[in-house]
């Protein structure tokens, strides 16, 4: 017998204990966490996708009964269900050579609802797993206990990193054929965390399971008595990644500017970070006009706070000039503003970025132009290793200066990913060639920054990398 109880039955049970209006009442307000799932080949992890959904009675009758008819013809797991066959639409894909996108899936617990990013783990989908891992909170990084921390698992945790996610759990599996050894788990659990000790302050988690057998998933498992922590779904249930933002100072990039009649004016978008209450004052950027909030407006009608994540309308005291891709902010927390920036790049274009080329560059509703004028190091993914070039090829990382037409605000990417993060953009084929993620940045003096060609700029980076005992000075920075 199935110990999951399938999601039919499950619904018809909730609605009627609850009634119909309460159940959505609920499942509204249940928080949202986005996550990524990474490994490598056969780490199991259509397997554990498979058994997540599974055991938190996620899957409809008919969708069971074809999984085990499947299963039945297969043959790959004897009587037991192949949970790997509920998520092999991306494999079959992947067979046929097509190109692979990010496969969003969906479920909720009693707790939370989810989004899982299921990203391929090859070298080649590097753009795939930034993709995927730009929306994400957290990752979930997949080590067959019988291998421990591989090259790809350090690969995936390295980008998952340099994507901002701060949060991760590293599911090792196969913990059945190790007969559920402690000692494997400490080893990987050391392994891990001494590689990701210098990716900045992280909230990584560990649990040991077998997807296969269900231990650890979703029910706690009696295999495993020497581990005290909660089971992979408890954690995607209760680590939390909302109040970070919150605590944030205030970024509200304006989406659009809504006007349905003369009477109201307001600035429509989703509040990245901070808190913004009724009767705060906010500065407007670019301009730097200043104004109080008058009302939050919903969906639902007028709110007295709006919290990281909400998507709201504000409308302010004062008829100030805002227009789409502007900023709002706390005056005493306001971002600054730059048309230089060091940033670091996941390259996600078959044609290679060309140096001095002129791109659209596109941050939190906001269109502007940039090129790259230097390149200050590529990394290679597997060893981390910084090296040299002039180029960059598709799903190459690095760490590079751009040179925008006119200033943004902007915050780090570490700090507020809205703000920090951009996306480069072709002009010709419209295609996005680059995801970009702001280190830091400054105001150049454009008129002492133009007299220098593009190659004049880079040639000048390079040599103050490569000599720096000959204490060069960095020209773009020369009338700041
Ligand atoms: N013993 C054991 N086998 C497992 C476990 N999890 C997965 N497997 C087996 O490992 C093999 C690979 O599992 P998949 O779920 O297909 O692995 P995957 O990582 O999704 O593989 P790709 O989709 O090819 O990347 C299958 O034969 C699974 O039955 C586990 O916890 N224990």
């Amino acid at each position: 017998m199935d110990k999951a109880v399938n999601k039919t039955n499950l619904m018809a049970a909730e609605i009627t204990l609850h009634g119909v209006k309460e159940y959505l009442a609920l499942q509204q307000h249940k928080g949202l966490l986005r996550f990524l799932t990474c490994g490598s080949v056969d780490d199991g992890k259509s397997t554990l996708i498979g058994r997540l959904l599974h055991d938190s009675a996620q899957i409809y009758e008919d969708q069971l009964a074809s999984l085990k008819s499947d299963s039945a013809k297969m043959g790959t797991t004897g009587e037991a269900i192949d949970f790997a066959l509920l998520v092999d639409g991306l494999q079959a894909e992947r067979e046929q050579g097509i190109t692979i996108d990010v496969a969003y899936r969906y479920f909720s617990s009693d707790k939370r609802k989810f989004i899982i990013a299921d990203t391929p783990g090859h070298e080649q989908y590097t753009r795939n797993m930034a993709t995927g891992a730009s929306t994400c909170d957290l990752a979930v990084i997949l080590v067959d206990a019988r291998y421990g921390v591989q090259t790809q698992t350090k690969r995936h945790a390295f980008i998952a990193s340099l994507l901002g996610i701060r949060h991760f759990v590293v599911a090792v599996n196969k913990m059945d054929l190790l007969g559920f050894d402690e000692q494997v788990f400490n080893r990987i659990r050391a392994d891990f965390t001494d590689f990701v000790k210098d990716f900045g302050n992280l909230d990584i988690h560990f649990v040991p399971l077998s997807a296969l057998n269900g231990d650890n998933v979703v029910e706690r498992s009696t295999q495993s008595p020497w581990y005290q922590g909660g089971t992979l779904l408890e954690l995607l249930e209760t680590i939390d990644t909302q109040r970070e933002l919150s605590s944030l100072p205030v970024r509200f990039p304006v989406q659009y500017v809504s006007r349905p009649h003369l009477d109201f004016r307001g600035f429509a978008g989703t509040l990245a970070s901070g808190i913004i209450n009724v009767g705060d004052e906010l500065v407007a950027l670019p301009s730097g006009k200043r104004s109080k909030v008058e009302r939050i407006v919903t969906f639902d009608g007028d709110i007295q706070e709006a919290v990281a994540g909400q998507a709201v309308t504000i409308t302010l005291e004062d008829e100030i000039d805002i227009s789409r891709g502007d900023l709002l902010a706390r005056p005493d927390s306001a971002p600054a503003v730059a048309n230089v920036i060091s940033a670091d790049i996941v390259w996600m274009d078959e044609k290679p970025l060309q140096l001095g080329q002129l791109y659209d560059i596109k941050v939190a509703g906001k269109k502007t132009q940039a090129s790259v004028t230097a390149i200050d190091y590529v990394v290679d993914v597997n060893t981390l290793a910084r090296s040299a070039t002039d180029t960059l090829g598709l799903n190459a990382i690095a760490r590079v200066t751009l040179e925008l037409t006119e200033d943004i605000v902007f915050d780090a990417y570490s700090l507020v990913r809205d703000t920090g993060g951009m996306i480069l953009i072709d002009r010709l084929s419209n295609a996005t060639v680059a995801a970009v993620m702001v280190v830091s940045g400054q105001h150049v003096n454009k008129q002492t920054a133009s007299q220098f060609s593009a190659f004049e700029v880079e040639f000048n980076a390079l040599v103050r990398k490569h000599f720096p005992h000959w204490q060069a000075i960095d020209i773009t920075k020369l009338g700041a």
